[in-house]
């Protein structure tokens, strides 16, 4: 039965969704589509992904932090093809005891970083679910005409190179859930990095400019370069201890009995929401320029080889990786 603030779909379309529209492409969301022109000269990027409560999310996370990870997780996939972010198309899978608190955190939390990465809503879809909170988004972008970054692409000898930290993601799950031994201000941190992952938006460009092949972190960075090599019809060699870690995540990783299953389950662990290049060697420079003027760590994790998977060394010996990331059955 509903409780005493049962929202209602028309309502939450007009009072929440409509004031994050596009201006003009979005039809002030009372129509049944939105229309956007054709801009010449460039290619429509489109990717949609979606997140389930349980599965992607915490119960108790905060609703206004859903809706900017979901936001934030799209923009990351166009991040990483180069693209510049204009737009998107939601749809929310309320649960039938969900409210109004829950709808207006979440539209405030969109509200929020649409400013932020200089996006519209253009459309969408409004139900209610015998299921969990389920949300589904697909954001658009423009890249310059044929110049969209593959995953196929890499090359033997291109060097493998990500950005950021990686490993909050998953320790940042942990956090959330309480299973971290670390004082408060790293837990938060951490907690932090798990709820609103940073996509890289600002390094789209750069990516374009001088990657081969990209693609973002959100399985988990092994099994995420094995579908870079396998795009690609290459191997990748990497060194775990390179792995870049916050200072959260090296506190962490200091209290560890087994570094190398210690670095595994941080490269494994995904929601990282970093960019993995495959780097021709003469366009390095120009990356590790473009991510200094950007206050962007790069790290070096390897090379693109001959063959084909992921070989993972941890002080020149292989390491056998049985997971290597996220996968939904
Ligand atoms: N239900 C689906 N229908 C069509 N394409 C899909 C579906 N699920 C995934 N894909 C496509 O499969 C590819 C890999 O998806 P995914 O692993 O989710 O990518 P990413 O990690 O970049 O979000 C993408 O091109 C995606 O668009
Ligand atoms: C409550 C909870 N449990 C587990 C995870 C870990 N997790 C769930 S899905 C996933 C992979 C990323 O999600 P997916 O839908 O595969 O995104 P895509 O790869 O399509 O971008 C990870 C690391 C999580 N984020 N939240
Ligand atoms: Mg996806
Ligand atoms: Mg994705
Ligand atoms: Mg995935």
């Amino acid at each position: 039965m509903p409780g005493v603030d049962a929202a209602d779909e028309f309502e939450t379309i007009e009072r929440l969704f409509r004031p994050l529209a596009h201006p003009e492409w979005g039809r002030g969301l009372i129509d049944d589509v939105a229309a956007l022109p054709s801009r010449p000269g460039y290619d429509l990027i489109l990717t949609k992904d979606a997140m389930v409560e349980g599965v992607h999310f915490l119960p108790d996370d905060p609703l206004d932090t859903v809706a900017r990870k979901l936001l934030r997780v799209n923009l990351s996939d166009l991040a990483a093809k180069g693209a510049e972010p204009f737009g998107y198309l939601l749809a929310c899978f309320w649960p039938e005891a969900s409210g109004w608190l829950e709808r207006e955190a979440f539209a405030a939390g969109l509200a929020e970083d649409q400013v932020k990465f200089g996006v519209h809503l253009l459309g969408g879809d409004t139900v209610v679910t015998p299921g969990p909170a389920s949300f589904s988004l697909t954001a658009l972008g423009w890249v310059p005409h044929g110049r969209a970054v593959a995953r196929a692409g890499a090359q033997p000898g291109d060097l493998i190179v990500v950005t950021g930290m990686i490993g909050d993601g998953i320790l940042g799950l942990k956090a959330a859930r309480g299973e971290l031994g670390l004082e408060d201000e790293r837990v938060a941190a951490l907690t932090a990095h798990y709820r609103t992952p940073e996509p890289r938006v600002d390094f789209a460009l750069a990516v374009r400019e001088h990657a081969a092949a990209a693609l973002d972190v959100s399985d988990g960075l092994i099994a995420d370069m094995g579908h870079m090599a396998s795009a690609s019809g290459v191997g990748i060699l990497i060194d775990l201890e390179k792995l870049p870690l916050s200072r959260a995540a090296t506190a962490w990783f200091e209290t560890r009995v087994d570094p190398v299953a210690a670095l595994t389950e941080l490269a494994t662990g995904g929601d990282d929401y970093e960019i993995v290049m495959a780097v021709p060697p003469a366009a390095v420079e120009g990356l590790k320029r473009a991510a200094d003027a950007s206050h962007l760590r790069l790290t070096v994790l390897g090379a693109a080889t001959q063959g084909e998977g992921v070989t993972v060394r941890h002080g020149g010996e292989v390491v056998p990786v049985k997971t290597t990331g996220w996968r939904h059955g």
